[in-house]
């Protein structure tokens, strides 16, 4: 570590994954100064730089300033903020601007924004040229925690979420807490579930301890907020380091994704329903089914019921979308990517911080659960 991100307290996070690794770097106000982050793997003084119109609003002229004082060209890529931009329409026009820009394979392009910009540049990245380098500058709390680690990009098709896509790892992610500042309350909250599903898979400390500060989190605790930011990381980069390609463990992560991409899909992708909101109803079916099928404690489905709605989240699917039957979601989650030979690999758990795989849910008691559950 550096004598200046000594100075400003960064946090480093490794995702050792041999040639493919990198480091996260969390910190506050490191964008007001990006360079010393950047400068060891900028190719040449010339970068791309993509985001989202309310970002770009927000955070491009100071970046670009800074970049520009440490003599670097930014040429700026704007997408439509929200969900819709994750398709092919925004990737086609992205990859073209990228073209024109004159982009090599060795240049890196940034994105600056949520998941959206990061999943939709970090596809493009993938693809352009057969695969330029990306760097990921997330400023939502759920890209901090989730969507700018671990490589999966991609953009959704009407049959569902996420549908086309790439593994892709960024060379650098680089988080500035102090972008949390301006996020609406509800993106925030929407983020938190993100967290609140490490937690859940194999952190039941951190859940505990969630319990105690995730108020703070929520509200803007800078001390909270860089614990819960670097303690997610650190528990995504360890299941994505042991099975980066999700041939087993890595499904962990797709926690409550299973019925919460088919909840987004059934929204559509108009901002009525945010991906963070399906993940915590999503959570909370899996545990709540898991209790079902005599896995799962009651009480450990309660105990997140009750910090779900301690911290202001869904966690019903009747509290944001009506009109969703059991034969329609088991219609949408057929297009689950853990679908193999027409089973559906769930994730389960046996409690708080014990989420396990398993392809053993009998498809009438899902029909049941999902009909006690929706409407
Ligand atoms: N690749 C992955 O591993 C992964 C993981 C989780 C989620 N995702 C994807 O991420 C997407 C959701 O990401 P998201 O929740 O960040 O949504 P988002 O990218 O749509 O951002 C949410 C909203 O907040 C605005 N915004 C962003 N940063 C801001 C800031 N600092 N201040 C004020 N406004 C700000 C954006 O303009 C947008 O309107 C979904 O498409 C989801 O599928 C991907
Ligand atoms: O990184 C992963 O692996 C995840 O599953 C993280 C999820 O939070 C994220 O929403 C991811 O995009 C879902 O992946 P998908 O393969 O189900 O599309
Ligand atoms: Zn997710």
């Amino acid at each position: 570590m550096t004598e200046q991100q000594q100075a400003q307290k960064i946090t480093q996070v490794p995702v050792s994954l041999g040639a493919r690794g990198y480091q996260i770097m969390i910190g506050e106000g490191l964008l007001a100064d990006p360079m010393p982050y950047l400068a060891d793997i900028l190719p040449r003084p010339k970068l791309a730089l993509v985001s989202d119109d309310v970002v770009a609003a927000r955070y491009g002229p100071a970046l670009m300033a800074a970049l520009a004082d440490g003599g670097v060209d930014v040429d700026l890529h704007v997408i439509p903020a929200g969900e819709g931009s994750k398709c092919f329409a925004e990737l086609e026009r992205l990859c073209a601007a990228l073209l024109d820009f004159g982009i090599e394979r060795s240049d890196l392009v940034m994105a600056l924004g949520g998941g959206v910009v990061g999943d939709l540049t970090g596809f493009a990245a993938s693809v352009l040229r057969r695969g330029v380098g990306v760097v990921q500058i997330p400023t939502t709390l759920l890209s901090q925690v989730d969507s700018s680690v671990g490589g999966k990009t991609g953009i959704n098709m009407a049959q569902g979420k996420n549908l086309v896509g790439a593994f892709h790892q960024p060379r650098r992610v680089l988080i500035d807490l102090a972008t949390l500042d301006s996020l609406p309350e509800r993106e925030r909250k929407a983020g938190y579930a993100e967290v609140v599903k490490y937690g859940l898979i194999d952190r039941p400390d951190f859940f505990t301890w969630l319990e105690r500060k995730g108020a703070a989190v929520l509200k803007g605790d800078k001390q909270t907020q860089a614990y819960a930011v670097a303690e997610s990381c650190r528990a995504k980069a360890a299941i994505v380091v042991a099975d980066e390609r999700e041939s087993g463990a890595r499904a962990l992560l797709n926690l409550g994704h299973s019925f919460g991409h088919a909840i987004e899909a059934f929204a559509g992708y108009d901002g009525r329903v945010l991906h963070g909101e399906a993940v915590a109803i999503g959570c909370q079916m899996a545990l709540d089914l898991s209790v079902v099928l005599e896995l799962c404690p009651k009480a450990d489905a309660d105990r997140l019921r009750r910090h779900l709605a301690e911290t202001g989240l869904p966690h019903r699917c009747t509290d944001l979308c009506t009109g969703l039957s059991a034969d329609r979601m088991m219609d949408l989650m057929a297009q689950d990517k853990k679908m193999s030979a027409g089973v559906l690999t769930f994730v389960l758990s046996r409690g708080i911080g014990q989420a396990f795989l398993s392809r053993d849910v009998p498809s009438d008691v899902l029909r049941g659960f999902l009909a006690a559950n929706l409407i």
